[in-house]
C-alpha cells in the first residue's frame, strides 16, 4: 500500500478507486479540492511488533497501536465469531514522501485470527480503502464533491461516516463511499472523505442515504434495521457506542428513529408525487426553474400551500425538486414526472396514489379476513372496474406501459427471427408489440384484450408508428373463439399475476388449445425468490397483487413451472429483464414426429 501511494498521484489514486465509468470531471474536481490521506490495509500477522518493526524497517514511523473496535467488530459479525475471540489493533504510519502527508493505516490482530479470518480477507480485502482530506474551503465544496459522488455513473454508495470531535482542532466528518467491483489492485472500491470541522447537514443526508441503499441491497427488513442502526464506519457493526477506526463518535441523532419515519410517512411521500404529477407541475418547470408564485399562477393554485408542498419535494428523502434562490428546480428523478420526459411515470404516481392508495387503505383486513381491498373499497372486480370507469381505465393502461423498460428489451432477450406471427394475449395498450414491431417490422402481430382496452391499443399503437400493424382482437383470453390460433409465438405479460391458479390455467388452456405444436409461449412476469430474505421486488408487488387484483399474486419460477406443465407446456428457460422481471420460454410439452430426439418439437426449434 505504501509503495502503491508513493508512486502515484492523487488523481491515479482516485482513478483506480472510482468506478471505471467516473467521468474525468469528478477526478478532476477531487484533485482540486483534495488530498490523498491514507489507504488502509488488514495486516494478517499475529504479533503487532512483528508490524510495527516491518513498519520501521520501511522508513514509516509507525504510531503505538490502538484498539480498533470498529474492525473487530466487524470481523466478528462477518465470520460469525464469538466476541471475545478477536481483538484488533490499529497502527498509523506516515510514508516517508518528501512533499506529502500521506500515511497508511494497518489494522492487525493481537493474537493469530481465526482460519476463516485469514483466508476470507487475503481473498476479498474487505477493510482495504483509500482516504482522501478535503481541502477545499467551506460546505459548498464538500457538497459539491458529495453530489459528483453520488452521481457518478458505476454506482458509487454512501456507505457510513460520522463525526469524530478529538480529531484536529475543530474535530472531523468523514464519509465513505463504495463501488461495485474491484480496482486494478484487487481492492474493493472503497473510498473515505475526511473534512475538517462538523458538517452536520451532508453528514445526516450521507447517513440516510446509507440505510437506504443498504436496505435496498440485502431487501430484508433485519437488514433495513441494521442499516439503520447508527453508523460511524464504512462496515456492518451495529454497536451504537463504538468508534470507528478513526475514532469518530456518531452524532447526537437518532437515525434508527429517522430511518422509520421515512418509512411511516411513505404514504405521504405517494400523496405528494401524486399532487405533482395530477398537477402537472414537471410538465410546468421542464423549461426551467420557477418560483413558487409563478408556479402557482400557472397551476391555478394556492401559492401558499403550494409553496409548502415544493418544500416537501425538494427534501433530501423525495429530492424530485431542489431550490435555489427561492426558484424550484427538476432534478432528474423528477423530469420522470412529466408528461414527454424519457421514460415517464407520471400516470403510474397518479394510479399510485389515486385508484391503488385507496384500496391500499383495506390491507389490514385483507391480511386478517382474506378480503379483496380492490372489491371492498370499489365494489367491482378491478378489470370490471376500470371498464365502467373508462378515464381511471386510461390511467391504468398508460402507467401500465410506464416504467416498463423490460418491454423494451424482450426483442433483444429472445430470438423472434425464427417467428412470422406473434399474438400479445391481454396485450394492454400495446407496448410490448410496438416494441417487437420496431424490431420485426414484417411480423404478423395479434393483441387480444378485453373490448373497453382495444382503443386504447389502437390509438397507442398509431402514436407509436404502427398504425394498422397489428390486428386488435377484443374479446376474453379464456375464450377459444377469442385467442387467435395458428401464431407462432404467444405472449403473456403481467396477465399471470393478476390471477388465481384456477383462472391462471384456464388462460394457459385456452392458449395451448389454439396454439401449434411447435409454437413457443413467453411469459413475463416478476419471480417470487425461493429464499423469502433475498430481495426482489416481487414481494413487493406480491403485495399490490393481493390489494389490487382478485386472487391476484407473484410467483415463483416453480410456482410457473407447475402451472405450466399442467396446461402441457414445459418450461424451457428463463431470462432476466431490468427491475426483476423475468422472461420465461416454454413450448407445448409434444414430441416431434419427424424428429429422432425426445425432445418436444418447439425445444428443436428454439436450439436453432
Ligand atoms: C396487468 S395488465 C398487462 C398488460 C400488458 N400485457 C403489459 O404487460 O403491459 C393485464 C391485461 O390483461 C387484460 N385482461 C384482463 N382480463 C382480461 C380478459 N378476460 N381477457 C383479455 N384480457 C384481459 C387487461 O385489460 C390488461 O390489459
Amino acid at each position: 500500500m505504501a509503495d502503491y501511494l508513493s508512486s502515484r498521484h492523487i488523481a491515479q489514486v482516485l482513478r483506480d478507486v472510482l468506478p471505471a465509468a467516473a467521468p474525468s470531471g469528478l477526478v478532476a474536481a477531487f484533485c482540486e479540492l483534495c488530498e490523498l490521506d491514507h489507504g488502509a490495509v488488514l495486516a494478517l500477522s499475529s504479533t503487532p511488533a512483528a508490524i510495527t518493526e516491518f513498519l520501521r524497517g520501511q522508513g514509516m514511523a509507525p504510531a503505538e497501536p490502538i484498539p480498533s473496535v470498529v474492525v473487530q467488530n466487524r470481523l466478528i459479525k462477518r465470520y460469525r465469531l464469538p466476541p471475545d475471540q478477536l481483538r484488533m489493533s490499529i497502527v498509523h504510519a506516515r510514508i516517508p514522501r518528501p512533499s506529502s502527508v500521506c500515511g497508511i493505516e494497518v489494522f492487525l490482530a493481537d493474537s493469530p485470527p481465526p482460519l476463516p479470518v485469514i483466508e476470507g480477507e487475503r481473498h476479498d480485502r474487505h477493510e482495504t480503502h483509500i482516504a482522501v482530506r478535503f481541502t477545499g474551503a467551506g460546505r459548498e465544496g464538500l457538497e459539491r464533491l458529495w453530489r459528483l459522488l453520488a452521481t457518478c455513473p458505476g454506482g458509487l454508495k454512501a456507505d457510513g461516516g460520522g463525526y469524530n470531535p478529538a480529531h484536529g482542532e475543530a474535530g472531523c466528518t468523514v464519509m465513505y463511499f463504495r463501488a461495485p467491483g474491484r480496482t486494478p489492485q484487487n481492492w474493493p472500491r472503497r473510498l473515505e472523505i475526511i473534512a475538517a470541522g462538523r458538517h452536520d447537514a451532508i453528514l445526516r443526508h450521507h447517513q440516510t442515504c446509507t440505510q437506504a441503499w443498504d436496505a435496498e441491497d440485502t431487501g430484508s427488513p433485519e437488514a433495513a434495521a441494521a442499516a439503520a442502526s447508527p453508523r460511524t464506519d464504512h462496515g456492518d457493526h451495529d454497536d451504537e457506542n463504538d468508534e470507528n477506526d478513526d475514532g469518530e463518535t456518531e452524532d447526537a441523532d437518532d437515525p434508527q428513529g429517522r430511518h422509520l419515519l421515512r418509512l411511516l410517512t411513505g404514504a405521504w411521500t405517494t400523496q405528494a408525487l401524486k399532487t405533482m404529477a395530477a398537477l402537472s407541475i414537471a410538465d410546468h418547470l421542464q423549461a426551467g426553474p420557477l418560483t413558487h408564485t409563478d408556479l402557482a399562477r400557472r397551476t391555478g393554485t394556492d401559492p401558499d400551500r403550494l409553496y409548502r408542498l415544493l418544500r416537501f419535494l425538494a427534501h433530501p428523502w423525495i429530492q424530485v425538486l431542489t431550490v435555489t434562490d427561492g426558484r424550484f428546480q427538476l432534478t432528474d428523478l423528477g423530469r420522470r414526472l412529466a408528461r414527454t420526459s424519457t421514460g415517464s411515470m407520471r400516470n403510474l404516481a397518479i394510479l399510485y396514489g389515486d385508484l391503488f392508495y385507496r384500496s391500499f387503505g383495506a390491507l389490514q383486513e385483507a391480511v386478517s379476513e382474506g378480503s379483496d381491498p380492490f372489491e371492498v373499497v370499489y365494489g367491482q372486480r378491478p378489470f370490471d372496474y376500470l371498464a365502467s370507469h373508462p378515464r381511471q381505465g386510461e390511467i391504468f393502461h398508460q402507467a401500465m406501459a410506464e416504467g416498463s423498460i423490460f418491454l423494451a428489451q424482450i426483442p433483444k432477450a429472445v430470438d423472434l427471427s425464427h417467428a412470422r406471427s406473434i399474438a400479445d394475449i391481454g396485450g394492454g395498450n400495446g407496448e410490448l408489440i410496438a416494441h417487437v414491431l420496431d424490431a420485426h417490422p414484417d411480423l404478423h402481430a395479434a393483441i387480444l384484450d378485453r373490448p373497453e382496452v382495444i382503443g386504447a391499443a389502437r390509438a397507442h399503437l398509431a402514436q407509436r408508428g404502427h398504425a394498422g400493424g397489428c390486428h386488435l382482437i377484443p374479446g376474453s383470453f379464456t375464450s377459444d373463439a377469442d385467442v387467435p390460433a395458428g401464431m407462432d409465438v404467444y405472449v403473456l405479460a403481467r396477465v399471470l399475476h393478476d390471477s388465481d391458479n384456477d383462472q391462471c390455467r384456464k388462460i394457459l388452456d385456452a392458449v395451448r388449445r389454439a396454439a401449434p405444436d411447435d409454437s413457443t409461449l413467453l411469459i413475463v412476469e416478476r419471480l417470487l425468490p425461493d429464499d423469502p430474505g433475498r430481495a426482489s421486488l416481487a414481494s413487493l408487488w406480491d403485495l399490490n397483487m393481493m390489494v389490487n387484483n382478485t386472487g391476484g399474486r407473484e410467483r415463483t419460477q416453480e410456482q410457473y413451472r407447475q402451472l405450466l406443465q399442467d396446461a402441457g407446456y414445459l418450461l424451457l428457460e428463463t431470462r432476466q429483464l431490468a427491475l426483476d422481471m423475468s422472461i420465461m420460454i416454454a413450448c407445448p410439452a409434444v414430441a416431434d414426429p419427424s424428429s429422432t430426439s425426445s425432445l418436444p418439437a418447439g425445444f428443436m426449434k428454439y436450439l436453432r
